[in-house]
């Protein structure tokens, strides 16, 4: 692996994550030009490593790139990936194996010995970079699905690390996870951390369990809490704790630019170009079957139709991330989801003006603020999601306390943004139902709501789960705050 000796054992906190911040991308000139990677985990994590001096461990997004650029004053050190391994590492394993697993099997995973064989091979090279970056006792966080097996690796070869672990998607339950044909390795690559978190209570239970039953480890009694009341696994003489961490966004970063005059006008101007609707309805998700965009285009389909919701006056804009584009499942739901588009639109539009409005395209930044502005219902439906920035950032944009949420209860912002139009994706009457109520909701009840859920939203950002987290991970194993104390555990029988 290529990383300058200028950067060799610098960096006092370390993030290694799947990709990194930033994509690769060259120009038809030759000219290489980095651009902000998909995703919320990137969301997330952008401004934490801001505000610290470290390096980002992680990979390009293109084949055989070894570049290790400073990209705004970060150090970004590449882990170079061969196309066979995108392929099988990437796509295979992470994409078509972890994650229809971890997300209650949506589609079928797919269990392939060459592309475990990859995952840990990949997994192998992210620890090696991570262990040549990180100076003596950093700190060094590992994140998602993708390098599960990174915290044992790593701290075989650098035993004087803090290792935290973040899992972004669900953790799944028992039942599922016991599919897996390496699932015992998983779990014990998990266990070379000193803190594992997750976003919800439910995972960090799951995860005890199995640390129990598949590395026959002795772990706490008692239910995880949130932020607080970690549950212990005892490993040796390592305490490992798991806790529950929900993420979140820079809210006040947020909050700040909706409310400046450019994104107000921009959000008016949009409004006008759709011929000045009564009712706006937006989702914006990468385009991933677990988004459940098939669910609110068949409500809307179904609303239309049934005379509830009036065509002339309502427009939904559909703006959906390309993402996994090779891997099968992504390719079929793409097709289905364009047909429905297709459906409504030549079912229910004009010449002039189409009821469905779809960007297959990342948009910018403060466009996207602008359309957060200016949407009068945001739908997020997702069948399983982590959490769902996206419920968030429109909540943290909603300053005037005008829109109305319709979220999915198997979302993790479900467990926080109670005063949403909460549905059940699999119930189409009641998303339907919750749909009508937030389109016809009064402007007291908006403005209730949308208090709620600003309070919720802004007073537990993205600062304070780092903190959450990293705090935790400081003090984990720490014989000078009591962590090496002994635990009430139980052992498997
Ligand atoms: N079409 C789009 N254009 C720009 N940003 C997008 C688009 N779709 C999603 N995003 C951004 O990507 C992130 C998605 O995060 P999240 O909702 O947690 O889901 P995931 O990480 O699974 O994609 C959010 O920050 C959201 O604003
Ligand atoms: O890197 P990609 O394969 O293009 O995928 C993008 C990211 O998707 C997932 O995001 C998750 O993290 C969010 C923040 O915690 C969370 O809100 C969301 O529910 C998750 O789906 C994935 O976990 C990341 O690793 C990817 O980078």
């Amino acid at each position: 692996m290529d990383i300058p000796a200028e950067v060799a054992q610098t960096a006092d906190f370390v993030v290694v994550a799947n990709r990194l911040p930033v994509d690769k991308e060259t120009l038809p000139d030759g000219t290489v030009r980095w651009k902000r990677s998909p995703g919320g985990l990137v969301t997330a994590l952008e401004p934490i490593l801001r505000s610290q001096t470290g390096a980002w461990v992680g990979w390009s997004g293109v084949p055989d790139s070894a570049d290790n650029p400073v990209v705004d004053g970060l150090q970004l050190v590449s882990v170079p990936l061969s196309a066979q391994e995108i392929n099988e590492y990437y796509e295979g394993f992470s994409n078509a194996t972890l994650w229809p697993l971890y997300h209650d099997v949506l589609v079928k995973p797919e269990y392939h010995r060459e592309w475990w064989n990859s995952y840990v091979e990949v997994n192998r090279r992210f620890a090696e970079a991570a262990s040549t970056v990180a100076s003596e006792g950093a700190m060094v966080w590992v994140q998602d699905y993708q390098l599960q097996l990174v915290p044992k690796m790593l701290r075989m070869l650098r035993p004087d690390l803090k290792i935290g672990f973040f899992l972004h998607i669900p953790f799944p339950p028992v039942e599922l996870f016991m599919q897996l044909p390496w699932r015992t390795e998983i779990v014990e690559g998990l266990l070379g951390a000193d803190l594992i978190g997750f976003h919800l209570p439910g995972g960090a239970q799951n995860f005890l369990y199995l640390a129990r039953r598949l590395a026959g480890q002795a772990t706490s009694k008692g239910s995880v809490g949130v932020r607080a009341k970690f549950g212990v696994v005892q490993v040796g003489f390592r305490h490992v704790r798991v806790g529950a961490f929900p993420i979140s966004i820079d809210s006040g970063a947020l909050d700040a630019t909706s409310r400046s005059k450019k994104i107000r006008d921009r959000a008016a101007e949009l409004r006008r170009d759709l011929g000045n609707p009564k009712t706006i309805m937006l989702g914006v998700d990468r385009l991933d079957y677990t988004k459940g965009i098939d669910v609110r285009l068949i409500a809307l389909s179904e609303l239309l139709a049934e005379g509830r919701v009036d065509p002339r006056d309502t427009v939904m804009i559909q703006l959906a991330t390309p993402s996994r584009e090779r891997v099968d499942s992504y390719i079929k739901m793409r097709a289905g989801i364009e047909q429905l588009v297709g459906n409504i639109n030549g079912t229910h539009g004009e010449v002039a003006h189409q009821v469905v409005q779809y960007l297959h395209r990342p948009v910018e930044r403060d466009e996207l603020i602008a359309f957060f502005v200016a949407a009068d219902v945001m739908l997020v439906t997702p069948l399983r999601d982590g959490m769902n920035l996206v419920a968030k950032e429109y909540v943290a944009c909603r300053s005037d306390l005008g829109g109305a949420l319709v979220l999915s209860e198997f979302t993790g912002a479900a467990a926080e943004l109670r005063s949403a139009y909460q549905a059940n994706p699999y119930d189409l009457d009641g998303v339907k139902d919750a749909i009508v109520s937030a389109v016809a909701q009064t402007p007291d009840e908006g403005r209730r709501r949308m208090r709620a859920l600003r309070r919720q939203v802004l007073a537990h950002d993205v600062s304070r789960w780092a903190e959450s987290f990293l705090g935790a991970l400081a003090a984990a194993n720490d014989v000078a705050t009591g962590e090496n104390r002994s635990v009430d555990l139980v052992e498997d029988d």
